[in-house]
Formats: structure tokens, C-alpha cells, sequence
């Protein structure tokens, strides 16, 4: 895959250093259709011949079905926005004998919204962007919804994302909303705000040539989908997790500001995935203090090791994510509630307690 992809275009986006330039090789890679098609075939046949022997390749796609699952259909969801609550409860504590998710602080619509749904009573909405041959299209809680710019399966919708045009909400009952989804047509250039519960960028965020589209994409995801709908990232890296513990650090901070909150990390050998729940129907982004599309960079994006490093995203801690810090470290649990067994068990971090010490203490 590394081959392929360094013979596709961003080999051709290596030599060039201004921005500008970026959007226009964007559009010429976009009308090499030759190319591009070469390109979704040899992704099939790796995903196909390759990847499906390998527990790895799969693996991610595993991955992300056991997250739905966790926190569509076992309790996740309900005890993230509980601890969100307890969060907010802490920072501003309600006056005595009030409702604690009525907390100052904690967004009064939010909660409304998330308690008609903490359980989702029919399929998952899953957009898979960049999604190729459609891996989420065989499961029976998925509804799944694959965009490619060169869709391998007749089942992908053609779409570019970084072009896609976001309408207003749809203000539908949910079976009316599958129903949307079931007779979209090709290709898609728009679609409503608000409507998914999970978008996927599986291997999509590196194929970018810039940060900005990097951002762009991630930007949209949070238009897409509704409150407290998950993000699922999984960028390539077959270094070791510590390697690129910064990057993936400045990922979380420049992702976050757009109104999510990172519930779960983890490392493959050769991939991140993380989970990012949308917190928040406004994006927070301040981007006149912070360059955050300039934050998700990748190895890719520099020429040399040294250029890499010496460019390295610094980070410092501020008051406000001190005091996060102590708070989940008080919050780790040492008795887990085992909803199959029904006993009480010994755990150090259960699934949605964030997340990965070592990138907490970085
Ligand atoms: C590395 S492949 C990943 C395929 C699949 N998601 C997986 O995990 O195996 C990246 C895919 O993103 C698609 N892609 C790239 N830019 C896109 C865009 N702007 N809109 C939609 N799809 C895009 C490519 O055509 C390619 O199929």
C-alpha cells in the first residue's frame, strides 16, 4: 500500500511547498480518472486478496463495528453524557436539591437531545468516506452509506467530499430518515445537515496533499453528524505508538476544537483509531489565536526526518486541561460493573474512560 500510494499523487505534492498549489493539483489528480480507477482496483484487491488474511486489514473495520456497538447499543453513549454532566457539575456545581445534568455549564438542549436517544432503536447511520469497496455495507445494525471519488463497487456512491454542499437539517422522524438514505442516487453533491451517527475516514485523512483539506473533511464530518454522533479516524503510522505521540496529540487538540471531544484511542500495528464524540452543535474553533488545520499534519508532509522533528508540534498543558486531567484520573475506576456477567470486576480503565496514559501525560 505505502508503494501505491507513494506512486499515486502524493508523491507528485512531496516537491511543492506553496498552499496555492495544493488545490490545483487537487483538481488535476480529481480528472485523472485513469489513475484513479487504478487506484480503487488495487485498493479492492488489497482489502480482498490481502488485508482480509491478515487480522489487521480487517481489523480496523472491526474495530469501529465494536465501538458502534459499545456505545450505540451498550450503554456508552448514556454513560458519556453522564460523565459530561458530572464534568460540568464539578467545574459549576448546582444549587442544592437541582437536577445535577442541569448543571451551569452543561448545555440544557443537549441533555434533552441525548435522553430521547440514548438508545438507538433501529440502525446505525454510518457515512464511510472514502470508503472504496463498502466494508460496512454487510452488517445488519449498519445502515451504511459509502462516498468515493472513484467508488470499486457499484454499491459506493460517487461523491467528493471536500466538495460536498451541507443543506439544512432534515426534520424527519427516523424511519423517514432511513428511507432518505435508502434512495439516494448518484453521484451525491449535497446532503442535509445533522444526519448521520457515525462518519468513517478509514485511511482517508493521509491521502490528502494539505492540512487544510485534512480540516475541511473533519469539518464537515461535525456537520454531518447529529449530537453526540462519533467521528471514527484511522491514519496510517507502522512506527511505534510513542513515535508520533505528538502528532496525534495535536490531531485530538486541532479535532477537538471543532466541537468534539476524543473518547477512545488505540494502536495498531500499522494504524491510530480514535473516537470522537460530537459534543457540541457549535464549532468552538478560535482560529485567529490557534492555526489548528495546521495541526493535522502528517510524516508525509515534511521531506526529512530532521524537517519533520524540528517541526514538531509543541505542546504545553494548559490550566483548564490540568484540571481535566485530575479529574479523569479521580474518575478511573478501581470496581467495573460488568453488565453481562452482572459482577463487579477489577479494572483499571473500562472501554470509554479515556483513553491512553501515555498520550494523557505527554
Ligand atoms: C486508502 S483508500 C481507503 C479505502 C477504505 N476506506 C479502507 O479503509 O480500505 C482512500 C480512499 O479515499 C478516496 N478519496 C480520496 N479523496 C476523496 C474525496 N475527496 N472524497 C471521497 N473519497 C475520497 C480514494 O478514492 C480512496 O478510495
Amino acid at each position: 500500500m505505502d508503494l501505491l500510494w507513494k506512486r499515486g499523487f502524493q508523491h507528485q505534492c512531496f516537491s511543492v511547498v506553496s498552499a496555492g498549489d495544493f488545490d490545483k493539483i487537487w483538481k488535476e489528480h480529481c480528472k485523472d480518472e485513469e489513475k484513479l480507477c487504478e487506484y480503487a482496483v488495487a485498493m479492492k484487491n488489497l482489502a480482498d486478496n490481502h488485508w482480509a488474511k491478515k487480522c489487521e486489514g480487517e481489523g480496523r473495520i472491526q474495530w469501529c463495528l465494536g465501538v458502534c456497538q459499545e456505545y450505540f447499543f451498550n450503554g456508552g453513549k448514556r454513560k458519556a453524557i453522564e460523565k459530561d454532566a458530572r464534568r460540568a457539575a464539578l467545574h459549576n456545581p448546582a444549587p442544592p436539591g437541582s437536577n445535577p445534568l442541569l448543571a451551569p455549564g452543561f448545555d440544557v438542549s443537549d441533555v434533552c437531545a441525548a435522553n430521547h436517544s440514548f438508545h438507538l432503536p433501529g440502525k446505525v447511520r454510518l457515512l464511510d468516506v472514502g470508503s472504496c469497496y463498502n466494508p460496512f455495507m454487510k452488517y445488519e445494525d449498519i445502515l451504511a452509506v459509502g462516498i468515493d471519488i472513484v467508488p470499486a463497487v457499484e454499491t459506493v456512491y460517487k461523491c467528493d467530499f471536500l466538495n460536498l454542499q451541507i443543506q439544512r437539517p432534515l426534520q424527519l422522524a427516523p424511519d423517514a430518515v432511513d428511507a432518505f438514505l435508502k434512495q439516494l442516487r448518484n453521484p451525491i453533491d449535497n446532503l442535509p445537515a445533522e444526519l448521520f451517527h457515525v462518519v468513517v475516514f478509514s485511511l482517508l485523512l493521509s491521502y490528502f496533499p494539505s492540512r487544510y483539506q485534512r480540516w475541511i473533511c473533519c469539518k464537515k464530518a461535525h456537520e454531518l453528524l447529529e449530537l453526540n454522533g462519533l467521528l471514527l479516524i484511522i491514519t496510517p503510522d507502522s512506527s511505534h505508538q510513542n513515535r508520533h505521540a505528538m502528532m496525534m496529540k495535536s490531531w485530538k487538540i486541532a479535532i477537538e476544537s471543532l466541537g468534539f471531544k476524543r473518547m477512545i484511542y488505540s494502536k495498531f500495528s500499522h494504524m491510530h483509531l480514535m473516537a470522537f464524540r460530537k459534543t457540541s452543535l457549535k464549532t468552538t474553533s478560535d482560529l485567529i489565536t490557534r492555526n489548528y488545520p495546521d495541526m493535522l499534519y502528517i510524516p508525509q508532509d515534511f521531506n526529512t526526518v530532521a524537517e519533520e522533528e524540528s517541526s514538531s508540534f509543541c505542546y504545553s498543558r494548559s490550566e483548564m486541561e490540568d484540571e481535566q486531567m485530575a479529574y479523569t484520573f479521580s474518575e478511573l475506576p478501581d470496581v467495573a460493573y460488568d453488565s453481562d456477567s452482572g459482577e463487579s470486576q477489577t479494572s483499571s480503565m473500562s472501554f470509554f474512560e479515556i483513553e491512553d496514559p501515555i498520550l494523557l501525560l505527554s
